[in-house]
């Protein structure tokens, strides 16, 4: 599992760490991790041409004490002085290694191999000064590998907000652990690679964020046993299509067939349709009631104007909700069920159900689905760019696979099928959602490798993405 932690936490672990260390220690380590990162990515430091962004806070201290072990390597660095102030003790190290201040810093990052970024870290606010910009700019256009320290310079580390202008790093070298915005867009595509540098922090158990890794999906996954039986295994019921939209019952049976249930019933009017493509299906003309048990409902795709969620969340099983079914969703319908329920809005989607515009989820996605998840006392996966899954407690899930190749019409049906099928097989609703997009989006990576996807295609690359994760 990968962890990230609030500027608040890192700091009090900081603090604690720091009463214990001689005044300095731990900024050394920060500097001495940077320094080597920033020597391997240039395949030695000797000869090479650093400019360190210096700001005024303890970010540029680290930047100057790695820019002092570079020069020491015989790296030539100069820093570019951008805060109110310069780490005084820092500046003393470069200088003593034979650094020197920039007195044109617009040409110094032009002629640069490697621009390290110390304006701000986690002590930031809001986007970059003007002066600093102009500097960032040069920057990114003179083909010097930009590396961030502790995070880009303008972005916010909570929650991966960016208001204003930001540094787009090819690698972040971060301390101690991971920011929440490291790894949340629009943030996390300003922060390219990341590396972690162990400074000795004693963290809390319990991360704010967190991100599944092929290790805690194989765990999760349902893998049937000598006992087992198609019924054993979970049946899913698929509430989807209409006359209008047809494949999307297609789409969500193919996710669900791949999902890990024993049996699929389609439960809706694109019978044939799902029939045609899926002759394994369980078919049904409905109502849900009617169709024979399940234990998990899918409810959404492609329903278009027909009746939306209400009978199905009468239920006593998990349902997910999705697509159409969002639509007018009723908080205390959902908060009363006696059983899990799931949503999986995009952003427009959970930009109606929260009442505000779509550009507003999209840019602080992190607040959005808790503030969903606590309203509909369910668990919410947000789609998009990067996808969350927040229940109403416990940390946040990031999920770390996924191409914007995504974007296409139809992958979301797929999604929900999938992890409706992995709540039916029996996972916990946090767990479905997030290992459903997890496959998901290494189905769509396998599918893509680089080239426009169809839906379709990325439901048939599902099990070579059960295949990848459990080895
Ligand atoms: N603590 C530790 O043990 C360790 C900490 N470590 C390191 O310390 C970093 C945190 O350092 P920090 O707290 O000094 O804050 P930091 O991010 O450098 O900047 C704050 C200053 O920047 C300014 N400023 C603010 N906004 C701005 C903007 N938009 N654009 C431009 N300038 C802006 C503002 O000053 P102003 O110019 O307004 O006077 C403010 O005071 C952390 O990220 C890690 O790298 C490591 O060494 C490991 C050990
Ligand atoms: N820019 C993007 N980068 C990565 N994944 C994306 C991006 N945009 C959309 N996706 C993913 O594509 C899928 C689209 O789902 P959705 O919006 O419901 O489409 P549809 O309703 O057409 O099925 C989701 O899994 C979403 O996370
Ligand atoms: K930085």
């Amino acid at each position: 599992m990968r962890t990230a932690y609030r500027v608040e936490t890192v700091r009090a672990a900081e603090a604690e760490l720091m009463a214990k260390l001689p005044d300095g220690a731990l900024m050394r380590r920060a500097a001495a991790g940077l320094a080597a990162a920033c020597a391997g990515m240039l395949g030695g430091a000797y000869g090479a041409r650093v400019v360190l962004l210096v700001g005024s806070g303890d970010n540029g201290g680290d930047a100057l004490y790695a820019g002092a072990r570079l020069a020491r390597r015989g790296a030539g660095v100069s820093a570019v002085l951008l805060g109110s102030r310069a780490h005084e003790a820092g500046l003393a190290a470069l200088r003593g290694a034979g650094g020197r201040v920039a007195d044109d810093p617009v040409g110094a990052v032009e002629r640069a191999d490697l621009v390290v970024d110390g304006i701000t870290g986690i002590g930031g606010r809001g986007g970059l000064r003007p002066d600093a910009a102009e500097v960032v700019r040069a920057a990114r256009g003179s083909g010097a590998v930009l590396v961030a320290v502790d995070l880009p310079s303008g972005v916010d580390a909570d929650t991966g907000e960016v208001a204003g202008e930001a540094v787009r790093a090819d690698a972040t070298v971060t301390f101690g652990a991971y920011k929440p915005g490291l790894l949340i867009d629009p943030a996390r595509e300003h922060a390219g690679a990341l590396r972690l540098v162990d400074i000795g922090l004693a963290l809390p158990p319990v991360p704010d964020v967190e991100a599944l890794q092929h290790e805690d999906v194989a765990r999760l996954l349902p893998v049937p046993v000598g006992e087992s039986d198609k019924y054993r295994r979970g049946v899913v019921g698929v509430v989807a299509g209409s006359a209008r939209y047809p494949g999307a019952a297609v789409l969500a049976v193919s996710g669900a067939l791949r999902g890990g249930a024993g049996a699929v019933r389609y439960v809706g009017p694109a019978g044939d349709a799902v029939l045609a493509r899926h002759p394994e299906t369980l078919v049904h003309a409905g109502p849900p009631a009617k169709a024979g048990r399940v234990q998990a409902w899918v409810i959404g795709p492609g329903l278009g104007d027909t009746p939306g969620a209400d009978d199905v969340l009468e239920s006593d099983v998990p349902v997910l909700v999705d697509a159409d079914g969002l639509r007018n969703l009723d908080p205390s319908a959902v908060r009363s069920r006696p059983a899990p329920t799931v949503l999986t809005p995009h952003a427009g989607e959970a930009a109606a159900l929260l009442g505000t515009a779509r550009e507003d989820v999209e840019s602080r996605r992190l607040e959005a689905v808790r503030e969903l998840a606590g309203r509909y006392g369910a668990t919410v996966l947000l789609k998009g760019s990067t996808t969350l899954v927040a229940s109403a407690d416990g940390p946040v899930r990031v999920n770390p696979t996924g191409t914007p190749w995504l974007a296409t019409a139809g992958s979301g049906d797929v999604l929900s099928g999938l992890a409706g099928s992995l709540l039916a097989a029996g996972l916990a609703p946090r767990d479905a959602a997030s290992a459903g997009a997890y496959l998901h989006g290494l189905a769509a990576r396998r599918a893509s490798r680089g080239a426009p996807v169809a839906a379709y295609d990325v439901a048939e690359a599902l099990p070579a993405a059960w295949r990848d994760v459990r080895g």
